[in-house]
């Protein structure tokens, strides 16, 4: 299932035009926040699709009666771009588990790449819904290769995958191959360069959040 925030206009427009803008997110602090606050939306969001258990609350003057949530998500990320949405989901899911994964792309002679994955730091996921966050969702192959791992082993409940921005392929790629898997996107772009950077995409977030990379 795909789900593009953006197909309602709301102010995450804004947050999306702002990492965007090659002015704007020069300034690496907003950068980062717009991508937390992407985060806190999509968790918004994603809040209404999970399982709620009747609840009760003393106050102190009486008995509020509500329904919580039956259990936090995992909240897992690929390090290091996903940090900053990462935090802003966590802004909502606040007591939820962590789960983080060291993933790059290691460029062959020929041009092309792979994706290594080297880090893999998790709960238990048995019986748990996992949300993987990865802001920019290129080629896919990142988040295939790191969900179809952590599927095998363990038992996943349900598999939310998570991208401020996504190409076409990208989101081909994951249905194709994670074909359980539920797609929250903000934006959808069209293209692929050779080196597969989306555009118009917004150029590299990692390097836009903490730095250029070596
Ligand atoms: O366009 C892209 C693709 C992958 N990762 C990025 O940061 N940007």
């Amino acid at each position: 299932m795909l789900n593009v925030l953006t197909k309602q206009n709301s102010a995450a427009n804004h947050f999306l035009a702002e990492i965007r803008d090659k002015d704007l997110q020069q300034d690496r602090m907003r950068f980062r926040r717009n991508l937390e606050r992407l985060g806190e939306i999509f968790a918004y969001e994603i809040s209404k699709t999970l399982t709620y258990v009747p609840a009760e609350i003393e106050t102190p003057l009486g008995i509020a009666e509500t329904s919580l949530l039956s259990e936090q998500p995992v909240l897992a990320t690929v390090l290091r771009a996903g940090i900053p949405m990462h935090q802003g989901m966590l802004n909502v899911f606040d007591q939820a588990d962590c789960a983080f994964i060291g993933a790059y792309r290691k460029t062959k002679k020929s041009g092309t790449f792979e994706i290594r994955k080297e880090y893999v730091s998790t709960v238990n996921l048995d019986n748990r819904t996992l949300i993987l966050i990865d802001p920019m969702l290129a080629t896919g192959k990142t988040v295939v290769l790191t969900c179809k791992e952590l599927l095998d082993d363990f038992a996943i409940k349900s598999l939310i995958v998570v991208s401020a921005i996504a190409s076409e392929e990208g989101i081909t790629h994951v249905q194709a191959f994670l074909p359980q898997a539920q797609l929250w996107v903000g934006n959808i772009d069209s293209e692929l360069t050779s080196k597969a950077y989306i555009v118009p995409g917004l150029g590299d977030a990692g390097d836009l959040a903490y730095g250029m990379k070596e």
